[in-house]
């Protein structure tokens, strides 16, 4: 199962769209549904406007009608092992619960594997949004 997700993280990293960075990463999420939804990081010649990996990922969960990420495996082409960004940690966050669990790979597969709650500790909760 994890070989899985890995294999599929690292065949969405070669569809990344990193010309600037030269920083291929990808993503794959393993849902509720049992099915694995991946994605690369897709940039912009305007820089801020290029996004994650994980982010991409997480908006074909999302547009397949899944809410919960129940693991997840990411990996990058030039670094040894690639924790998700600020940013993408808060995005897992919003459809992981305690059990979700981060695969943090290299190119042989998994090396580290991760709670979000280790990646993303006294994160922003409130029951007034909701
Ligand atoms: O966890 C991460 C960290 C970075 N990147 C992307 C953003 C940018 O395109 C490139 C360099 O930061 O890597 C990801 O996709 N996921
Ligand atoms: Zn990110």
């Amino acid at each position: 199962m994890e070989k899985e997700l890995f294999e599929a993280a690292r065949d969405a990293m070669a569809k990344a769209h990193a010309p600037y960075s030269k920083f291929p990463v990808g993503a794959a999420i393993r849902a509720e549904d049992g099915k694995i939804y991946t994605g690369a990081n897709i940039e912009n010649l305007s820089f801020p406007e290029g996004w994650c990996a994980e982010t991409t990922a997480i908006s074909h969960m999302v547009m397949a009608g899944q809410r919960k990420i129940m693991e997840v495996a990411v990996i990058a082409e030039k670094l040894a092992l690639c924790p998700p960004c600020g940013g993408c940690r808060q995005r897992l966050a919003e459809f992981s619960g305690a059990s979700t669990r981060i695969f943090l790979c290299d190119e042989t597969g998994v090396k580290k594997t991760l709670a979000l709650s280790d990646l993303l500790p006294h994160s922003f909760e409130t029951e007034i949004l909701g």
